[in-house]
C-alpha cells in the first residue's frame, strides 16, 4: 500500500506523467462510463411518483425542479460528452451538487408540510458517488464534503428541533456514508492508477513493437551498403509504377548503370575497397536521381537501376553525362584507381511497354556501352 502511495505521489509529480493520466482519466474512464450518470438522473426523475405522495400542494414546484433539472443534466451530459469531454469531471461534479440541493430543497418542502423524512433520497447521492461514479478522488471528496455541509445547513437544525435523537443518529449514520463513499473513491482512484499502469506498458510494448516492425520492414527493402532500395522494393512497386504510368499516358525511362571493370578492382584492391566504390557511386547516384525518383535500385552487385515516371530526354542525358563525369571525379584517382561506370538508357511509352521490357532495353543497352569502350551512355 505505501509502496503505491509512493508511486502515484512520483508520478503525479512528473507533470507529463500526470497530464497523460489525466487524459487517460477522461477518455479511458469518465468518457466511456459517463451514461451512467444519465441513469442516475433517471432514478432521480423517477422520485416523481413519490413527490406527488408527499407533497400535495407544492407538487408541481418539485415536478418543475425535477424535470427541468433532469433535462439540464442529461443535455448537459450529452453536450460535454461531445463537445467538452476534459470537463467531463468538472459537469459531473456540479450536476451531483446542483442534483443533491434539490433534493433538499423538495425536502424542505416536504418539512413545510410536516414531513420530515422527504429528504432521504440525498443519501443515495452519497452511495452513487462512493459507488457509481468515476470521478476522480479529489472531485468525489470535495462533493461528498459540500453534500454533508449542505445537508448540516439545509436540512439538520429544522430535523433536531423536530427529533432531536432521530436527528442525531440520521446524521451519524450519514457521517459513515460519508467515510465509506470516500474510502470508495479512493479505491476507485488507485484502480484507475494500476490500469492505467498497465494500459501505459501495453501501450509502450505495442509502440515498441510497431516501431520494429517497420523498422525491419525497411531493412528488407534497403540495401545496407548504399542505403539505396534493393530489388525486393523494385519487385514489390514495379506493378504500380506501371499502372501509374500507364493510367497517366507517361514516357517512362530507365537507366542501367555499372561499374566497369569492378571485378578487377576486387582483385587488385580487396573487396573492402570494393565495397567502398559501390557505395560511392551509389552515393553520386543518389545525388543526380534522388529528387526525381524513388526508383533508384541497386539491381545487382556492382549494377544499378533507375526508373524515371516522368523525365524529357535532354534531362536524362544531363543527368547519365552527370553520374559518368562524377564518378569519375572520384577521389580514387589519387589512389592510382580508375573507377568509371556504362550506362544503359530507355525510355519507352507505358501504354505500349511493360516496366519488365523498358528494364530490358536498358539492360540490353547497357551490353552495348560495354562493348562500345564503357564508361559511356548507350541506348
Ligand atoms: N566488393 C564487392 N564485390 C561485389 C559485390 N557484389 C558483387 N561483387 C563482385 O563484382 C564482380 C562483378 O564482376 P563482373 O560481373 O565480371 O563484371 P566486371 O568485372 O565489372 O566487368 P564489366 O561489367 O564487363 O565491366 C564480381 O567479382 C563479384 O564478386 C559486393 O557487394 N562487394
Amino acid at each position: 500500500m505505501f509502496e503505491h502511495f509512493k508511486r502515484v505521489s512520483i508520478q503525479k509529480r512528473s507533470h507529463i506523467g500526470y497530464q497523460r493520466f489525466k487524459h487517460y482519466q477522461i477518455y479511458q474512464v469518465m468518457l466511456p462510463y459517463s451514461n451512467f450518470v444519465l441513469s442516475a438522473v433517471s432514478i432521480y426523475l423517477l422520485f416523481l411518483v413519490f413527490d406527488y405522495q408527499h407533497l400535495e400542494d407544492d407538487f408541481s414546484t418539485a415536478v418543475f425542479i425535477r424535470t427541468t433539472l433532469s433535462a439540464l443534466c442529461f443535455a448537459m451530459m450529452l453536450w460535454f460528452k461531445r463537445h467538452k469531454p476534459k470537463l467531463l469531471n468538472f459537469a459531473e461534479f456540479s450536476l451531483i451538487l446542483v442534483v443533491y440541493w434539490s433534493i433538499l430543497y423538495i425536502g424542505q418542502l416536504a418539512i413545510d408540510v410536516g414531513d420530515f423524512n422527504y429528504q432521504l433520497g440525498g443519501t443515495l447521492v452519497l452511495v452513487y458517488v462512493g459507488a457509481l461514479s468515476r470521478l476522480p478522488f479529489h472531485y468525489s471528496f470535495c462533493a461528498l464534503t459540500a453534500m454533508l455541509i449542505i445537508y448540516l445547513v439545509m436540512i439538520a437544525p429544522e430535523r433536531i428541533a423536530h427529533d432531536f435523537d432521530g436527528e442525531v443518529d440520521r446524521i451519524s449514520i450519514m457521517v459513515g456514508l460519508f467515510f465509506i463513499a470516500t474510502i470508495s473513491s479512493l479505491r476507485r482512484d488507485f484502480e484507475t492508477w494500476k490500469a492505467y499502469e498497465q494500459y501505459r506498458q501495453i501501450r509502450s510494448q505495442r509502440l515498441r513493437l510497431q516501431a520494429s516492425q517497420k523498422s525491419l520492414a525497411e531493412q528488407t527493402i534497403t540495401d545496407p551498403l548504399t542505403g539505396l532500395k534493393n530489388r525486393l522494393y523494385f519487385s514489390q512497386h514495379a506493378f504500380d509504377a506501371e499502372r501509374y504510368a500507364c493510367r497517366h499516358g507517361l514516357t517512362y525511362a530507365a537507366l542501367m548503370i555499372d561499374i566497369d571493370n569492378f571485378k578487377q578492382i576486387n582483385d587488385l584492391y580487396g573487396h573492402q575497397v570494393g565495397d567502398k566504390v559501390i557505395s560511392q557511386v551509389g552515393d553520386v547516384i543518389q545525388s543526380y536521381c534522388g529528387n526525381l525518383t524513388d526508383m533508384n535500385i541497386r539491381y545487382g552487385g556492382e549494377e544499378f537501376l533507375v526508373v524515371f515516371l516522368r523525365i524529357d530526354k535532354d534531362t536524362l542525358e544531363q543527368i547519365a553525362a552527370d553520374i559518368l563525369r562524377s564518378v569519375v571525379e572520384l577521389p580514387w584517382r589519387d589512389t592510382g584507381l580508375d573507377v568509371t561506370v556504362s550506362i544503359g538508357a530507355a525510355f519507352a511509352n507505358a501504354k505500349q511497354t511493360p516496366l519488365k521490357k523498358l528494364v530490358n532495353l536498358a539492360d540490353m543497352a547497357l551490353y552495348r556501352a560495354k562493348n562500345e569502350g564503357k564508361n559511356c551512355l548507350r541506348y
